[in-house]
């Protein structure tokens, strides 16, 4: 995937404009630029400008406070900026409904919150015509299977409860999932076993962006980290060659 994305970059290209030492490229899945998100009278980002490849795990660090899930919020238009502009492939991202953006731009938050009732009911909540063989794609997607569909979804594990926020997520199919510290609240054991399956989802051309404050967990995931300090871009870490992310 680094050689993919790094083939896409156009720099010297009329179009190639510096984001923050990187260079905006055809293929951006987001582009910040000059964002600036205040909520009573406190600035969460304040110019916030940089782009997010289309392809592979994006990381997003950074101190306590910086802004990051405010960057994940305006992927999906949870949030609006003040001022400045977020696109989504190239188009502003204030152009979209946000509801049929948030079914290509899936969420997975930090604590998993099951609705009410079974499995099924929490599939059938996202997509409520979904067939048994869309709901067999979504629970594996997700590491799980059939056999968990009659479960009830508010007596699961933590981990075990990811998984099914993360397959009520997968059954819409989105092509973007955002990531908001989803293992925090999950042991070693099954942190590793979340993480594999989203390594597993990219390679299925899933593009993932992926906030921690563990940048050794991004550093394992991640094919690039974005670092963002009081609420301003603060530069780009790129890994090459990180088991699992490399090309074919
Ligand atoms: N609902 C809110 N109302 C007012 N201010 C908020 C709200 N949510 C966050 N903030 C403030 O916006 C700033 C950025 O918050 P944000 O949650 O984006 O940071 P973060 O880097 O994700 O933090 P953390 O790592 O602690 O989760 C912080 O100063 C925070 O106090």
């Amino acid at each position: 995937m680094i050689a993919s994305r790094e083939a896409l970059v156009v720099d010297g290209s009329p179009e190639a404009r510096r984001y923050g030492g990187d260079v905006t490229r055809d293929e951006d899945l987001f582009r910040f630029d000059d964002v600036v998100v205040e909520r009573f009278g406190i600035r969460a980002l304040d110019g916030f400008t940089a782009c997010v490849p289309a392809t592979g795990v994006t990381g997003v660090a950074g101190p306590s406070g910086s802004g990051k899930s405010t960057v994940l919020r305006l992927c999906n238009r949870m949030e609006v900026p003040t001022s400045g502009q977020v696109h989504f492939r190239r188009t502003d991202i204030a152009t979209f409904d946000p509801l049929a953006l948030r079914r290509q731009v899936g969420m997975v938050f930090q604590r998993p919150t099951p609705f009410p009732g079974t499995v099924r009911d929490n599939l059938l909540a996202a997509v409520p015509h979904a067939g048994r063989s869309q709901m067999d794609a979504a629970l594996r997607r997700a590491s799980l299977d059939l056999t968990w569909l009659e479960r009830d979804a508010t007596a699961l594990s933590g981990g075990e409860a990811q998984r099914v926020c993360m397959a009520r997520t997968l059954i819409t199919e989105p092509d973007v999932l955002l990531l908001d510290e989803p293992t925090s609240a999950l042991d070693a054991e099954t942190v590793h076993a979340f993480e594999d399956s989203v390594t597993e989802l990219t390679r299925n051309g899933l593009a993932v962006l992926w906030v921690s404050h563990d940048l050794a967990q991004l550093r394992r995931v991640a094919d690039m980290v974005l670092r963002i300090e009081n609420g301003r871009y603060a530069g780009e870490e790129r890994f090459g060659g990180v088991p699992g992310h490399e090309e074919g």
